[in-house]
C-alpha cells in the first residue's frame, strides 16, 4: 500500500515520507526490583504502521508509558522527530505524540463532540482571559476547533452522533471516539493500546480500515494488540517483547515464522486465513449494516 503525505489529505501533524518520527534507544524501566522493560530500541518512520506484541506482562504498556511521558525511563532516551521528549505527558502530546489507552478513558457525561474538543486543547492558543471575556478571537478559535472536531468525527464515522453522550455509545464506537480525540491533537505519531479489545470481528475489520486511513494521512502508527490477525494484516513491521526484552523485529511473515516467537507467544504457527466461522460472522454482520452506519465512509 502506498502512502502519499504530500496530498491535500495529509493531516496537519503529518511528516515527510521516510522521516524517523520515533527513535527510542536503550529504554529500560524498573519498578523497584522488577525490570518491566529492558534495553529496548524501536524506531517508527512516517508512513509506517508498527506492531508491538508479546505475552501478558511483557512490558508493552510500560514501554508506551515511557514513550508518552507517563513514566520517565530508568535508562535510555526517546526522541520524536529528533528532539528528546519532555518528561510530561501534556508536553509529549503537544510535541506530536497522541495515544489511546487499553481501558477506555472518555469523559462519559460529555457529548461526543465535546470529547473531541477536549483533545484539541494542546492546539488552541486562546488563554483563560480570552475564554472568560469571550472576545472575537475566542469565538473564531472556538468555531475553528468545532469545525476540525466535526471533520475528525466524520473521518471516524461518528459525525451523526456528535450530540450523543459518550457513555451512550456502543463499545466499538467509544473506541473510535477515543481515536478521534487522540487525532484532535494533530499528532505525527499515534499510539494505540489494544484498539480492538472487546470488539466483534466486524468492528475489528472497521478499525483495521480506520488505521490504514490514519496512516494514509501521514500519521505514523504504533499499535499494541493481542489479535494476531489484526496485527499481521495491518503492520509493516512487528516487534515482539518477551519479559521486557525485544525478542524479534521484522515484517509480519518473518515474525509469524520465527520459532522463538512461536515458542514464547504464538504457541503454534499463525494461520493467516480467517476461519469459515469468522468469515460467516463478518459477512452476516455486514449484510445487516445499513448505508448510514458509522464507519461506512472509511471502507476501502
Ligand atoms: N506502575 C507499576 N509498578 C510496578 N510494576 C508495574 C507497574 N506497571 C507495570 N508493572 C509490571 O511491569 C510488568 C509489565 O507490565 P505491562 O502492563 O507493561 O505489560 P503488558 O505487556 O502491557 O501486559 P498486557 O498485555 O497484559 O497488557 C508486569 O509485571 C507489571 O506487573
Amino acid at each position: 500500500m502506498t502512502t502519499d503525505t504530500t496530498t491535500k489529505d495529509a493531516a496537519p501533524g503529518a511528516t515527510a515520507p521516510g522521516e524517523t518520527v520515533l527513535d527510542a534507544r536503550g529504554v529500560t524501566m524498573r519498578f523497584g526490583g522488577l525490570t518491566a522493560v529492558r534495553n529496548v530500541d524501536l524506531q517508527v518512520n512516517t508512513g509506517e504502521i508498527v506492531g508491538l506484541i508479546g505475552p501478558n506482562g511483557a512490558g508493552k504498556t510500560t514501554f508506551f508509558n515511557c514513550l508518552t511521558g507517563l513514566y520517565i525511563p530508568t535508562e535510555g532516551e526517546v526522541r520524536y522527530k529528533g528532539q528528546v521528549l519532555p518528561p510530561k505527558s501534556f508536553k509529549v502530546t503537544a510535541a506530536g505524540i497522541a495515544r489511546t489507552f487499553q481501558n477506555i478513558r472518555l469523559f462519559a457525561n460529555m457529548t461526543v463532540l465535546e470529547n473531541v474538543l477536549v483533545g484539541r486543547h494542546t492546539r488552541t492558543k486562546e488563554g483563560l482571559w480570552s475564554a472568560l471575556l469571550r472576545g472575537p478571537g475566542f469565538h473564531k478559535a472556538e468555531a475553528a476547533s468545532r469545525e476540525r472536531a466535526m471533520e475528525l468525527l466524520e473521518f471516524v464515522g461518528l459525525a451523526e452522533k456528535a450530540d450523543h453522550l459518550a457513555r451512550n455509545l456502543p463499545y466499538g464506537e467509544q473506541r473510535k471516539l477515543e481515536i478521534a480525540r487522540a487525532l484532535a491533537s494533530e499528532p505525527g505519531l499515534l499510539l494505540l493500546d489494544e484498539p480492538t479489545a472487546g470488539m466483534n470481528p466486524q468492528e475489528t475489520r472497521a478499525t483495521e480500515e480506520l488505521v490504514f486511513a490514519i496512516r494514509d494521512k501521514g500519521i505514523a502508527v504504533l499499535v499494541i494488540e493481542h489479535d494476531m490477525r489484526f496485527i499481521f494484516n495491518l503492520c509493516d513491521r512487528v516487534a515482539v517483547l518477551v519479559q521486557g526484552e525485544k525478542l524479534v523485529e521484522g515484517d509480519s511473515a518473518t515474525v509469524q515464522g520465527d520459532e522463538r516467537v512461536i515458542a514464547a507467544y504464538l504457541g503454534e504457527p499463525f494461520e493467516n486465513a480467517p476461519g469459515a466461522e469468522e468469515v460467516a460472522e463478518v459477512e452476516a454482520a455486514e449484510a445487516n449494516t445499513t448505508d448510514t452506519a458509522p464507519g461506512k465512509e472509511n471502507d476501502r
